[in-house]
């Protein structure tokens, strides 16, 4: 079971200052378990914020988080990662640029797990990830035993997915993962991330501008306007573009 729930998060940054701005205000929502959301919003709405405020790396100002009743607000970003990955919009982050793709696989594999990395466990570990990867696209498969820094961008942001999944995580958030890869690598990206998800009833929170991948992926749609939820919803049958465009306007 994977229920995150957001309770009355409210994020005010610069605080006290003239620049002071509350990012997120008041924002409650139960994401349940197995729900694939798609997260919409303007600039500057807070859905990047959002995901921050899960993953730990910023602090919410109040409010509560929520994992299967676990209290996560005042666990630290690397204690939340035993539970939490992420992938983000750059294809370097998420990655080790001077590891080998294997490498890089063995540690995501050992997420949460206390032993250290070694060689021999790499080498019994390689048909399995020859396999793993031979189902995806950009030929990751043929370079398993090349550095990191020296793929694609596509490869890389397959790879840092790849990484972000293999230890089935009680929760993924997905920060446009896919919006820096050409149409279509990100095309092939969206279609993994479907499979991955969907298979493996992850639970998942994935922001994206596209407003048609927003409608066909996933089973619930919520839209941020100013830091609070303006729309959430399970029926995309009477939702279309047009329909979400509106929830946009000032
Ligand atoms: N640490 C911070 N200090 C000051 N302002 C911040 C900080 N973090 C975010 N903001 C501001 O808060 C607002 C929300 O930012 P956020 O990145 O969450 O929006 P977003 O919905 O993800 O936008 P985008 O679609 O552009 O990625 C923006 O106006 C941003 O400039």
């Amino acid at each position: 079971m994977s229920t995150l729930e957001l309770k009355n998060i409210t994020t005010v940054v610069n605080h006290g200052t003239r620049e002071e701005k509350t990012i997120l205000n008041d924002l409650s929502l139960k994401i349940e378990d197995g729900d694939f959301i798609t997260l919409l919003g303007t600039n500057g709405a807070g859905k990047s914020t959002l995901l921050n405020v899960i993953n730990g790396s910023l602090r919410p100002t109040s409010g509560q988080i929520l994992l299967d009743q676990k209290d996560l607000t005042p666990l630290s970003e690397v204690k939340r990662a035993t539970y939490i990955s992420q992938v983000f919009q750059d294809p370097k982050l998420g990655t080790a640029p001077r590891m080998t793709v294997a490498e890089n696989l063995l540690l995501a594999d050992k997420r949460g797990q206390k032993r250290g990395l070694r060689p021999r466990h790499l080498k019994e570990q390689l048909p399995r990830f020859e396999k793993l990867t031979a189902m995806l696209p950009n030929s990751l498969s043929q370079r398993l035993n090349t550095f990191t820094g020296d793929l694609s961008g596509g490869q890389r942001q397959t790879l840092s997915f790849l990484m972000a999944t293999l230890a089935q995580p009680e929760i993924l958030l997905l920060d446009e993962h896919t919006a820096a890869l050409d149409p279509n690598t990100s095309a092939q990206l969206l279609e993994l991330t479907d499979k991955v998800v969907t298979e493996n009833k992850l639970t998942c929170l994935m922001i994206t501008h596209r407003l048609a991948d927003a409608l066909r992926y996933g089973n619930r749609v919520v839209i941020l306007k100013d830091g609070q939820v303006v729309l959430d919803t399970r029926d995309k049958t009477n939702l279309s573009e047009e329909k979400i465009l509106t929830y946009f306007a000032d």
